[in-house]
């Protein structure tokens, strides 16, 4: 027979045995020194806890208290206003090395107390990402906050077991919970993230053409600016890439930004550029850049492919068993092949021959070019697989505004939109949208933000005047 214990707290308890036998819980008086000595230890600790991270914090406010207290009040403030005045001349002589030594952590500890440790808590259960067990509530630390000059960064350890999948999920509740415009979840050390809180946008405004780089520049080369506001350099050798973005994107931004940083090395002849101009729009502006290695029409770009795959394999044959990896020199320069909207050679040709053709060349460029120096940069407005079913021989991938979150992927790959990439949210307003893009490395999985110079007409006129036919090579 089962029997149900009266009273509040023990209503829930119940006995499965005869009647004559009760189980009580057991309480058990801790002594009240037992209960003194714990608190004072969770003091202490959080005491050495708070000293040890905010060192500075604390002695800014004990070193003037002990003066005060040592040496009477007046010299107990003029070490505060002594240092006050420091740092006010500091920022006003220097204040480009006060931001970054003190600007930016002080504001770093503000937004740790005033916005997100305030608001940790409510955020977390809100979102989801606390968990209750019982009447205990578990919650993510927030480890640290740094700050860059551009966003906020915040350090979190998850909760055991949590996955980050369910962080990038709620990469909205979070912005709007920390009232911040976006949040991006990136992947730390195992157990760990970063989120991300971008402040302001560096990349709002267009940035005008990169000045031509001082002298030959292969492997990587300037594009324009990271969302940080540091300067964005484009690994060509050694890979190729994709460049997808819906049209009036910025694609051209792209490809001219590179092929201006390579010119300096095609006039040294390390680089040969050969340009493919199908929508004859793009590249045409600049043709007498690429001499006769130039080609609009499809079956003469389908030739000019041909070409491209005969040096290279010549170039392997050569190199079988002798080199390991390409150094471009000018018997052996560095090829680019630039293609302005691929889709014009593959998925949009009615020409079934000639688009196998094509197809063809460039699947072996791609599987085979880049241990020989041979680079493809192609760009593309529809990144659907049945337009360009070898989307995926292209190792570095950047996706410019797109019409819809599922492309980021297509562009980018799986879970990149997870990870942060709104291509789909970049404006398309082109002077606040055209070439940012998010790119994606074969050697880095994270998205960067970022965003092309723009090489304008004039840019590309006097680059001519200047270069005309270094593109060629020798
Ligand atoms: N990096 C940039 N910064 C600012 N404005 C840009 C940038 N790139 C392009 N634009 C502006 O956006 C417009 C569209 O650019 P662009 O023609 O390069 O886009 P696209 O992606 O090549 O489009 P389409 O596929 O239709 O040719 C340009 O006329 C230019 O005014």
């Amino acid at each position: 027979m089962l029997r149900k214990l009266p009273g509040d707290h023990t209503r829930d308890i119940v006995s499965t045995v005869p009647t004559s036998v009760v189980f009580r819980p057991v309480v058990v008086n801790t002594p009240a020194i037992i209960t003194l000595a714990a608190l004072l230890v969770r003091a202490l600790a959080g005491a050495a806890r708070t000293v040890w991270r905010h060192p500075v914090a604390c002695l800014a406010v004990t070193v003037p208290i002990a003066l005060c207290l040592l040496l009477g009040w007046r010299t107990g403030l003029l070490v505060p206003l002594a240092v006050v005045s420091a740092l006010t001349g500091w920022r006003f002589t220097e204040p480009a090395s006060f931001t970054r030594w003190v600007g930016l952590r002080l504001r770093a500890w503000w937004v740790l107390m005033w916005v997100y440790r305030r608001h940790w808590q409510p955020v977390m259960v809100v979102s989801g990402l606390a968990k209750h067990l019982g009447a205990r509530e578990y919650l993510p630390r927030l480890v640290k906050v740094t700050c860059t000059p551009t966003a906020d960064v915040v350090r979190v350890k998850m909760l055991s077991g949590q996955s980050a999948d369910a962080w990038q999920e709620r990469a909205d509740n979070l912005a709007h919970g920390f009232a911040r415009p976006q949040c991006r979840v990136t992947l730390g050390a195992p157990g760990r993230l970063v989120l991300v809180f971008p402040r302001r946008d560096l990349l709002a405004t267009a940035i005008p053409a990169l000045p031509l780089p001082a002298g030959p520049l292969v492997a990587s080369v300037p594009i324009g600016l990271r969302e940080d506001g540091a300067p964005y350099l484009l690994k060509l050798h050694g890979t190729h890439v994709l460049v997808a973005g819906a049209t009036g994107a910025g694609k051209g931004s792209w490809l001219w930004s590179a092929i201006r940083a390579l010119l300096p090395a095609a006039a040294a002849g390390l680089v040969q550029l050969w340009a493919l101009d199908p929508k004859l729009m793009e590249l045409s502006y600049g043709r007498d850049l690429f001499g006769k290695r130039y080609a609009a029409d499809p079956a003469d770009c389908a030739e000019l492919l041909e070409a491209a795959v005969q040096v290279m394999q010549e170039r392997a044959a050569r190199y079988a068993g002798v080199h390991h990896a390409h150094v471009p020199t000018v018997d052996d320069p560095f090829v680019v092949v630039i293609v302005d909207e691929v889709a014009f050679l593959t998925a949009y040709q009615t020409d079934r021959k000639l688009k196998e053709r094509i197809l063809g060349a460039l699947a072996t460029l791609t599987t085979q070019g880049r241990a020989v120096g041979f680079t493809v940069l192609a760009a593309l407005q529809d990144p659907r697989k049945e337009v360009l079913s070898i989307r995926n021989l292209f190792p570095d991938k950047i996706a410019l505004r797109l019409d819809e979150p599922t492309q980021v992927d297509l562009v980018l790959g799986d879970g990149a939109r997870d990870r942060g990439a709104l291509a789909d949210q970049i404006s398309s307003y082109p002077a606040t949208g055209a070439g940012v893009g998010y790119v994606r490395l074969e050697a880095n999985p994270e998205p960067v933000r970022v965003r092309a110079a723009y090489v304008s007409d004039t840019d590309i006129r006097a680059m001519v005047y200047e270069f005309a036919g270094v593109g060629e090579g020798r």
